[in-house]
């Protein structure tokens, strides 16, 4: 006898119960109509992950209790295995239920709560204790929950209750390298206790996450065996023999994932239309100027949103070279974008001449640059208002480091798609982007950046050259190395130690940055929270 499952790698929408309860429902009946006899779904399928606070209003466990009773009531036919919280003596769980004809047949409480980086899960959860096992097609199956896989007990318990396929429900979000990681975790576990594992992870953008799918199965021997796809809401449909062991199609080779750039890029792909999708709104404008920022957003957005819902606005100043404008409407051209070009000389004029009371007698400085930055702030908020399109902020993961950008002024807007990209891999993603069709001119790669606020500026008479910048960056915020491990290891003290003082004086202005994709370890958000107010 053998056993046909299938992967739902699904992406709910966080907080929809009904909505995520109705999309389980239709995924288990087309699942059986075509012969499927076990459904796999991520961790808190039902809820979307993470539902953060929500968890919290009795209102909402209240509607999990609901569409919880109507799955049981409209899923007939097939074995339902999905993520939920529980309410039960002792407090609320994470767990994995599995409905079978009516009935609720088994549930697992997940046992190891992740509370580092980007994860919270102590703040709602209690840990449950115990492995679960239960039948189907004569074969034993254990659960797991996501973390639970990255420790070895939950497996080994699973496999002494007599599993011999473990379900693993996942919300594993992602960040660079973690599809490898995974895969060799997870394939360490299958060897060690001599089980199968299905991996079912969610996909899709949920604010500041990015979650890749990227499900898998993975036999005893450790070998993968399926993998499903890579930034996309799909299903892998799989069978298992008698003893378990997952029957590969002939010798179909396995899909290979891609470089490091092409995953970086979907998931900001992925991350910007999950984010305006989700919210709502008609799709999105920026202000194009010619640099490379704003030009591999545009790239980023038009892939996420199609062309037809994307608008660049060029708005330059007496400081803006033609080059600029000519980059940015050729760019614009070359992507079928719609562009608006608005100068905003009168405006920075006319705040100029009210302000030159209160600055009569003090030198032009660094208030000048700022208030150009905000003319043009006000400008696509406007549009933004007007249109019911997302303004998508242009700032790199350098530059916030660092406080490059002015507070409601470049720094307005509500999603930043690449705030956790570093300068030099913006310019691997803009190469990376043009070697599928060159949308960006080959000039706006190859200029010497400049926020153009005022004469010949280049982002070098403020700031260290990037490569520079960007070494020293993610050893002081991605690996919390000090000033003086970084300096000891032949990086030059004195831009050493500046770059540490703007990073430490910079959190007030990241405390107030628009959300945006996180692609890295260490992302700014809830991936690093540090005091504003501090000594250190
Ligand atoms: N701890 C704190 N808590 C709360 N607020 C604090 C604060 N410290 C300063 N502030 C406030 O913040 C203000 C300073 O911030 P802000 O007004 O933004 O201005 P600021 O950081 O002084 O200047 C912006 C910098 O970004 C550069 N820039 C601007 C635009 C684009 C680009 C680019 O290439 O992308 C670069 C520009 O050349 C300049 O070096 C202070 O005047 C004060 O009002
Ligand atoms: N002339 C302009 N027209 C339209 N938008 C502009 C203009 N100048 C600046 N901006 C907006 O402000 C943002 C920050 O400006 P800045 O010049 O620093 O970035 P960039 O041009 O995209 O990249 P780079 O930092 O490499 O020059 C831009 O990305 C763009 O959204
Ligand atoms: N939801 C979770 O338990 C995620 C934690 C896990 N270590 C991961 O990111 O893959």
């Amino acid at each position: 006898m053998s056993c046909r499952i299938e992967i739902l790698q699904m992406n709910p929408l966080v907080g929809d119960v009904a909505g995520n309860a109705e999309r389980l429902i239709a995924a288990a009946r087309r699942a059986h109509a075509s012969g499927i006899d076990l459904l796999v779904c991520p961790e808190l399928a039902l809820t979307g992950y993470p539902p953060e606070d929500l968890l919290l209003r009795p209102e909402f466990i209240a509607r999990v209790e609901t569409a919880l009773e109507r799955l049981q009531s409209e899923i007939r036919g097939i074995t339902l295995v999905f993520g939920y919280p529980r309410a039960s003596v002792g407090g609320l769980f994470n767990v994995a239920g599995v409905i079978r004809d009516g009935t609720l047949i088994a549930e697992y409480a997940k046992q190891h709560l992740p509370n580092y980086s980007v994860f919270d899960e102590k703040r709602y959860f209690q840990p449950g204790t115990g492995a679960t096992v239960f039948e189907q097609c004569g074969l034993r199956f254990g659960l797991s929950v996501c973390e639970d896989i990255w420790w070895e007990e939950p497996t080994r318990e699973a496999a002494e209750a007599g599993a011999q396929v473990l379900l693993n429900l996942n919300a594993s979000p992602f960040h660079g390298g973690k599809i490898a990681e995974r895969e060799a975790l997870v394939a360490r576990r299958a060897r060690a206790h001599g089980l199968t594992i299905l991996y079912a992870n969610l996909v899709g953008g949920q604010d500041e996450l990015v979650f890749d799918g990227a499900s898998f199965v993975v036999d005893p021997d450790g070998r993968i065996t399926h993998r499903a796809g890579l930034f996309t809401e799909t299903t892998l449909a799989l069978k298992l023999d008698a003893d378990g062991v997952p029957v590969r199609a002939g010798t179909e080779p396995l899909t290979d994932w891609p470089g490091e750039e092409e995953t970086i890029y979907e998931a900001l792909v992925l991350g910007v239309r999950d984010y305006v999708r989700k919210n709502g709104f008609e799709g999105a404008v920026l202000g194009l100027s010619g640099g490379i920022d704003s030009a591999l957003t545009l790239a980023i957005a038009v892939d996420a949103l199609g062309a037809d819902r994307v608008e660049a606005v060029l708005m330059p100043s007496r400081y803006t070279a033609d080059m600029s404008n000519e980059d940015a409407l050729e760019q614009a051209r070359r992507l079928g974008v719609s562009t608006r070009v608005i100068p905003i000389e009168p405006a920075f004029h006319a705040f100029l001449d009210m302000l030159e009371p209160v600055f009569a007698g003090q030198p032009v400085d660094v208030t000048e640059e700022n208030i150009q930055a905000r003319c043009r702030g006000i400008i696509l908020m406007a549009i933004s208002n007007k249109s019911g399109r997302i303004l998508l902020t242009t700032g790199n993961k350098s530059e916030m480091a660092v406080g490059y950008a002015t507070l409601y002024g470049d720094m307005a807007g509500g999603f930043a798609p690449i705030k956790d990209v570093p300068k030099m891999l913006v310019y691997r993603l803009a190469r990376y982007r043009n070697g599928r069709s060159p949308v960006i001119p080959e000039r706006v790669i190859e200029r010497a950046p400049s926020a153009e606020l005022r004469p010949d500026q280049t982002d070098q008479d403020s700031l260290p050259p990037y490569d520079l910048l960007d070494a020293i960056l993610k050893r002081y915020i991605e690996d919390d190395e000090s000033v003086e491990d970084i300096v000891a290891q032949g990086y030059p003290a004195d831009v050493v130690r500046r770059v540490a003082r703007l990073v430490d004086r910079n959190e007030y202005k990241r405390r107030q940055a628009p959300p945006g994709v996180r692609i890295s370890r260490r992302a700014f958000g809830r991936d690093r929270r540090y005091p504003i107010t501090s000594g250190f």
